[in-house]
């Protein structure tokens, strides 16, 4: 396992007036054995910042670190098989003609490992990925899920470092993407660093030590996955991973105990707060679609106008609209029990809400 460190990193593709800046100034040290997710919309730099690390793409600035090992700097940029990383990618990437076991031998031949030494290491990967059995077949008789856990037990069996994975569920369904999840959560055991390039929010949530969330080629956030979706720093952050809903609210007391006392319209209700005694009446509310408790008519709360309702197994996903001078779109997750119908005017309490950070102004709102 190895340490991670990108300084500053610019990368853009064409140049002049033509020029694309996929990554803008990039910084990031990952500890060695982090599980590390990027995570942001299509198109903001997570597989071009994935590349580079790998080697696959060469830097216009800034400088690339593993281990001890300075791979990209200014004049410098070390050859992909020199940097001891394995790659797994969306499309598996596999030799067709060769055996399940040669695809996962192909690493180990090349760093001149004989094969007496290699056969146990191919095997011992392939029983990492429950695939012993299949070791004679060919990737074309195998399943898409068999075909990516062959490409998991090839970028494990020379014990990188690194592993990098671009988005390796993107072509699975659902059954097929949690049992990945498994084998991928077992792969810590081999003591590499990794990083997991994904646009799916569930994916970097459940796998990472900490999510790195990218928004053109800029970082907008580093953080554990609880405090990614408890605290997000930034309104792209609060949107993108929580699906969080955006108010203008007032402040009517200051923090204390990392609680203030805030208001929507005439319903006062407590958020968290970590603003530091912050006086500033106008600030933005995060409230997550769960966020929300069905209270009877008359108690104090919100009136909001169910639009569109859609059953999920044992909730509620439903697009209402503030009622009253805000007159904002609010989406909701609501229990089973809720049972909410289009046209409904539900009465919500607010059972947990966060106080956005002042840094980025209020000119955004909504
Ligand atoms: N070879 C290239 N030439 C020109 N532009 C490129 C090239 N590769 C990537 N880009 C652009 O750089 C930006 C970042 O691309 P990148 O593939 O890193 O994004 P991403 O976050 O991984 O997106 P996705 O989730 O869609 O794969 C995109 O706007 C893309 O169009």
């Amino acid at each position: 396992m190895a340490r991670i460190k990108l300084q500053d990193i610019h990368k853009h593709y064409g140049s002049g007036a033509n020029a694309f800046h996929a990554l803008r100034g990039v910084s990031l040290e990952m500890h060695s054995g982090e599980f590390v997710a990027l995570l942001g919309p299509s198109g903001s730099g997570k597989t071009t910042l994935l590349r580079a690390i790998a080697g696959l793409e060469s830097i216009n600035s800034g400088c690339i670190q593993i281990g001890d090992d300075l791979v990209a700097a200014p004049g410098r940029h070390v050859l992909p098989e020199r940097r001891n990383v394995g790659v797994v990618f969306q499309s598996h990437a596999l030799w067709p003609h060769m055996t399940v076991f040669d695809n996962v031998l192909f690493p180990l031949r090349e760093s001149g490992l004989s094969a007496a030494q290699a056969s146990p290491r191919v095997m011992e990967a392939l029983a990492q990925v429950d695939l012993q059995a299949l070791a004679r077949r060919t990737p074309g008789e195998l399943s898409g899920g068999q075909k990516q856990r062959v490409a998991l037990a090839r970028a494990m069996v020379a014990r990188p470092r690194v592993i990098l994975f671009d988005e390796p569920l993107a072509s699975l369904d659902v059954e097929l993407r949690r049992d990945m999840m498994r084998h991928i959560d077992q792969m810590r055991s081999t003591q590499s660093s990794m990083v997991y390039v994904t646009h799916n929010q569930e994916e970097a949530l459940a796998l990472a030590d900490r999510v790195v969330v990218l928004s053109e080629g800029c970082i907008e956030q580093v953080d554990t996955p609880i405090r990614l979706c408890r605290e997000p720093q930034t309104e792209m952050v609060a949107r993108f991973v929580g699906a969080g809903n955006l108010l203008p609210a007032r402040r009517i007391s200051a923090a204390q105990g990392g609680l203030a006392e805030v208001a929507l319209g005439d319903y006062h209700f407590a958020a968290r707060d970590t603003s530091a005694g912050s006086t500033q009446t106008e600030l933005r509310l995060c409230l997550a679609p769960t966020a929300f408790v069905v209270a009877a008519p008359n108690a104090p709360g919100l009136s909001v106008l169910v639009e569109h309702v859609f059953f999920q197994g044992s909730s509620y996903a439903v697009d209402a609209v503030l009622q009253g001078a805000l007159a904002v779109p609010l989406s909701l997750v609501l229990p089973f029990e809720a049972q909410p119908r289009r046209g409904d005017v539900l009465r919500l309490q607010v059972r947990d809400a966060w106080v956005m950070p002042e840094a980025r102004g209020t000119s955004q709102l909504i």
